[in-house]
C-alpha cells in the first residue's frame, strides 16, 4: 500500500498542463489491436491503468515500446483470444478487448473487469451489442464470445447511454460488413476521441459526441499517427483545488469545449475561471459566494451523461463546495456509492448532510482539520488530497496507488504549484 503526506494550507498558484485523458487511452489501446500494421499514439498518460492494457495486450500478442508518452504498438498476429481472471480483474477497460479478439479471431474469453468500486457497474449494453452483432455469447463468470462468420452491421438501441459499452460497440463495429446505427450513445470526449482515432485508422465513424453514432463497416484498418485529448477530468480536479484553497491557477492542455459544464457548475458555486482556446484560468482572491437559484432557492449539482456533470467530477466538487459560504445539495445520479467518502469530509469538519446515498447537503464554508484516511476510488481520493490541502495540520492518506490509476506524476504537479505532499515509501 502506497500513502501520501499531506500537510494543509500552503498557497496553491501557478500552471499546471494536464496529462492526456485516461479515460480515452484505454480503449484506444484495445482498438489499436484491431490493425496490423504498426500505430503510434500521443500524449498516452503514464498511469497503471495504461500499463495494465499494456500487458494485457502484450499477453495477447502486441508488440510495443511506451516511452515518454509515445505509445509504438503493433499486433501482427493474435497469439491468444483468453485474457486471464487476474488481468482483467486490474482495470475496467480489460472488457474492451472482447471487441477487437472477436473482430480479428472471431472468439474471446474474459472475466468480470474490475475498476473503481463506486456501486452497481452494468455490462448489459456490452453483452447486448456485441450479440447484437452477431457473437454468441456463453458463461456467466466466464464470457465467452463465439462469431465464427464475422460481426454484421445493424441498428442497436441501447438502455442507457454508456461509455464503455459505447466503445465496444464502435470497436465491434467498425470492422464489422455493413452499417451500424447505434442510438442512445454516449457522446462524452473520450468517446469522441476513440471515434477520431478508429477513423485516423481508415474507419468510418460520424456522429460521435452526439447520441446518434453511424458506422460503415471497412474491411480492414491501417497505421496511424494519433494525439491523445488532455483530460478534463484532471484539469477540472486541479481546478477545484484552486477554487477550494482560493489559489490562483492556470491549466494547460485542455480543450475549452470539453470544459463549458464545469464552468457552469463552478459559476454556481460562486468560482469564476475563464476559458481561453489554449488554457483555463482560475484567478486567485476569490471568496467564492453559491449562487441561488432564482427565487432564491438552494441550488442542485447533478451529473449525468455528457455533455452534463461529469460523474468523475463530482467528488472533487463537492470538497470545493466546502470551501464556499452558502448551501448546494449534490445529486450524485449515476453511482450509487461515489459519495460515501463524504463521511470522511464530515470528520474533518465539513458541514454535510448524507441525505441518501445520492445526494449530499454541503454548507460552507468550514475549517477542515487533518485526519488518517484510505483512498476509496480514483477520484474520492483526489478529493481527500484537495481536503487535506485545505485543513489545518498534516493529514495521511492510504491507498494511493487507487489515485495513481488515474493520476499521472500527481506528487510532482502539485508540489510545483506549492502543495505540500510526500510520498510515503512503504
Ligand atoms: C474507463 C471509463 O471510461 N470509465 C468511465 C465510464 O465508466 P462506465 O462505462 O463503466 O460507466 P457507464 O457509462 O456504463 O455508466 C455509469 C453509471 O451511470 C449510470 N447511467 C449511465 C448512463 C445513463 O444514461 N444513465 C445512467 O444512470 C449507469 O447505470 C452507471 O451506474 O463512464 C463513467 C460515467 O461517465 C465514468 O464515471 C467512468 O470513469
Ligand atoms: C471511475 C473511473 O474509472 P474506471 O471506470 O476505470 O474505474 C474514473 O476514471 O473515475
Amino acid at each position: 500500500m502506497q500513502s501520501l503526506r499531506v500537510k494543509g494550507g500552503a498557497e496553491i498558484r501557478g500552471s499546471v498542463t494536464v496529462s492526456g485523458n485516461k479515460n480515452a487511452a484505454l480503449p484506444m489501446i484495445a482498438a489499436l489491436l484491431l490493425a496490423e500494421e504498426e500505430c503510434v499514439l500521443r500524449n498516452v498518460p503514464d498511469i497503471l491503468d495504461v500499463r495494465t492494457m499494456l500487458d494485457i495486450a502484450g499477453e495477447l500478442g502486441a508488440e510495443f515500446s511506451f516511452k515518454n508518452h509515445v505509445l509504438k504498438f503493433r499486433c501482427r498476429d493474435i497469439r491468444t483470444t483468453k485474457v486471464s481472471r487476474e488481468m482483467c480483474s486490474r482495470n475496467r477497460t480489460s472488457i474492451l478487448f472482447a471487441a477487437p479478439l472477436i473482430a480479428r479471431c472471431g472468439a474471446a474469453e474474459l472475466f468480470p473487469p474490475g475498476g473503481d468500486v463506486i456501486g452497481r457497474r452494468r455490462l448489459d449494453g456490452h453483452f447486448y451489442g456485441l450479440i447484437k452483432l452477431g457473437s454468441a455469447m456463453s458463461g456467466d463468470e466466464t464470457y465467452r464470445f463465439h462469431a465464427p462468420g464475422g460481426l454484421f452491421g445493424r441498428e442497436l438501441f441501447l438502455d442507457e447511454a454508456s461509455v464503455t459499452a459505447t466503445e465496444q460497440i464502435l470497436i465491434a463495429a467498425v470492422t464489422a460488413k455493413g452499417k451500424t446505427t447505434l442510438y442512445n450513445a454516449a457522446g462524452e470526449p473520450h468517446v469522441q476521441d476513440l471515434a477520431q482515432l478508429l477513423n485516423a485508422m481508415g474507419g468510418r465513424i460520424t456522429g460521435a459526441g452526439s447520441n446518434t453514432i453511424e458506422i460503415e463497416g471497412v474491411e480492414k484498418l491501417h497505421g496511424c499517427d494519433y494525439t491523445i485529448a488532455g483530460d478534463h477530468i484532471e484539469a477540472g480536479s486541479f481546478l477545484a483545488l484552486a477554487a477550494a484553497t482560493g489559489g490562483e491557477l492556470t491549466v494547460h492542455g485542455t480543450a475549452p469545449r470539453h470544459n463549458w459544464m464545469l464552468r457552469r457548475v463552478f459559476e454556481r458555486l460562486g468560482v469564476a475561471m475563464e476559458l481561453y482556446s489554449d488554457r483555463i484560468i482560475l484567478p486567485g482572491g476569490q471568496q467564492p459566494k453559491i449562487q441561488c437559484d432564482f427565487g432564491g432557492h438552494i441550488p442542485q449539482i447533478s451529473d449525468g451523461p455528457w455533455p452534463q456533470y461529469p460523474s468523475d467530477m463530482m467528488s472533487c466538487s463537492i470538497v470545493a463546495a466546502t470551501q464556499c459560504t452558502g448551501t448546494v445539495m449534490f445529486f450524485e445520479k449515476m453511482f450509487e456509492s461515489r459519495i460515501y467518502f463524504a463521511d470522511r469530509l464530515i470528520s474533518m469538519g465539513a458541514n454535510a448532510i448524507v441525505c441518501d446515498p445520492h445526494r449530499v447537503v454541503i454548507t460552507g464554508k468550514a475549517q477542515l482539520h487533518a485526519v488518517t484516511m484510505s483512498s476509496p476510488d480514483i477520484r474520492a481520493g483526489m478529493a481527500m488530497v484537495i481536503a487535506a490541502l485545505c485543513a489545518k495540520g498534516t493529514s495521511t492518506i492510504h491507498s494511493a496507488e487507487v489515485i495513481y490509476r488515474g493520476y499521472e506524476n500527481l506528487c510532482a504537479k502539485l508540489t510545483a504549484i506549492g502543495a505540500e505532499i510526500e510520498e510515503l515509501r512503504p
